[in-house]
């Protein structure tokens, strides 16, 4: 499928300027730093070729969830100065991503030079895919690329619209080089595969489960999604993390997968927690016997182990999502054994993919980056990508 569809390897930028949907959705602290750049670094081949070739750029992405209109805290504005110092140029920004001024700010555009619009979320069109609106957008370049594969399975107005408003369209070296890694596991991936999935973000993540049970041999569920998953067969959580309108729907998942003859793995003890804080009082708890007032805070030593030796017997191995909160150095462990078992795992030959923005944070922030075989800037993305769905951003370019 990816064969048909241009890459801007196929291009010449020549005294054109380039309208590239990117997915600066970085997370970033409290002071509005960017604390991790991988999403901004990747894509950076794609804006240097561009301009190489003598053409322009005018970049344009979403950052987190707004839900009413423009926000300080959710301003592009916080990305410039990273996407400055990797380009080695200064990056005009625009204080909105339509209207008068960034009209005028693209149109004056010369060859080399970069443009980035402010959040195109700050527009409820946006993910609404208003047509009135991608047309909008579409006036500022003579080319769409979309290299924002993290964003290419939602379809918005910047990702999936946008594109039949150009005669010339194309994918960024990113987004390539993300289909073709995911591809591997996708086709033909050697067995045992081994899916490890974690995090927050329960709801968002049960329904890919599901379909991905279609495709693995073992499941592992570990972090914050565990808990939805003890208290369903009947544990007791405490305070720990879980989605109550979800319980009926994961026994059903458990009794799928054992009619499909796929292990799903839970966590055997949990590191317990007083509070949500690094310096609160800590224990250790069998999983599913969790006391009232304490919560759920990382995986425990044995489910360290156990996780870790059904990694390291996984010829192909998907991880996306943390196995605890492991921004804070008590509950780091879990996800630092998983990382660590994924290296050596590669190390001895086998294909792991990671996805998910805090899941290549974590695995980068370990060092772990360049043990694994890919790190992929997608979350939600590369899942329903590994579930071999068609993404709606990547459908858009298909000629
Ligand atoms: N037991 C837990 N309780 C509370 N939060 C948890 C727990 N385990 C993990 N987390 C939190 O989950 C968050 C990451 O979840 P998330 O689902 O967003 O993963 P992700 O890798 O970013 O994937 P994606 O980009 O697909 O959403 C981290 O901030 C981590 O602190
Ligand atoms: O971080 C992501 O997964 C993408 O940028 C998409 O963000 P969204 O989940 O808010 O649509």
């Amino acid at each position: 499928m990816t064969n048909r569809i241009k890459s801007v390897d196929n291009l010449d930028f020549k005294g054109k300027k380039a309208l590239i949907r990117v997915d600066f959705n970085v997370p970033l602290d409290e002071h509005q730093n960017v604390t991790d750049d991988t999403r901004i670094r990747a894509a950076v081949p794609t804006i240097e070729k561009i301009l190489k070739d003598g053409g322009s750029v005018i970049l344009m992405s979403h950052l987190g969830r707004p839900k009413d209109g423009p926000v300080d805290k959710y301003s592009l504005r916080h990305v410039v100065s990273n996407l400055q110092k990797l380009l080695g140029k200064p990056v005009k920004f625009a204080p909105d991503c339509i209207g008068d001024e960034a009209k005028n700010l693209s149109a004056g555009l010369q060859p080399g030079e970069v443009l980035l619009l402010e959040n195109l979320r700050f527009y409820k069109e946006e993910e609404k895919g208003d047509e009135g609106f991608a047309e909008k957008l579409s006036k500022l370049g003579d080319i769409y690329v979309n290299d924002a594969f993290g964003t290419a399975h939602r379809a918005h107005a910047s990702t999936a619209v946008i594109a039949k408003f150009f005669n010339t369209k194309a994918t960024g070296y990113l987004m390539l080089s993300e289909l073709e890694n995911a591809d591997k596991v996708l086709e033909k991936p050697e067995r045992p595969y081994t899916a490890i999935m974690g995090g927050a973000k329960i709801s968002d993540k049960i329904l890919i489960i599901e379909r991905l049970l279609e495709k693995v041999d073992n499941l592992i569920i570990g972090g914050g999604m565990s808990y939805t998953f003890s208290k369903a067969k009947g544990g007791t959580i405490g305070d720990s993390l879980c989605e109550e309108d979800k319980l009926d729907y994961v026994l059903e998942l458990m009794k799928k997968a054992e009619e499909k003859g796929v292990k799903i793995i839970l966590p055997l003890d949990t590191v317990i927690s007083k509070a949500f804080a690094n310096d609160a009082e800590q224990g250790l708890a069998i999983a599913g016997q969790i006391p009232d007032g304490w919560m759920g805070l990382d995986i425990g030593p044995e489910t360290r182990k156990l996780f870790a030796e059904i990694i390291k017997s996984s010829k192909t191995i998907l991880w996306n999502g943390p196995m605890g909160v492991f921004e804070m150095s008590s509950f780091l462990h879990g996800t630092v054994a998983v990382a660590e078992a994924i290296a050596e795992a590669t190390q001895a030959g086998s294909f792991s993919l990671i996805g998910g923005g805090d899941s290549a944070a974590a695995v980068n922030k370990f060092g772990f980056g360049d043990k694994v075989s890919y790190v992929s800037t997608g979350g939600g993305a590369l899942l329903e990508h590994m579930e071999g769905k068609v993404l709606p951003g990547v459908a858009a370019l298909i000629p």
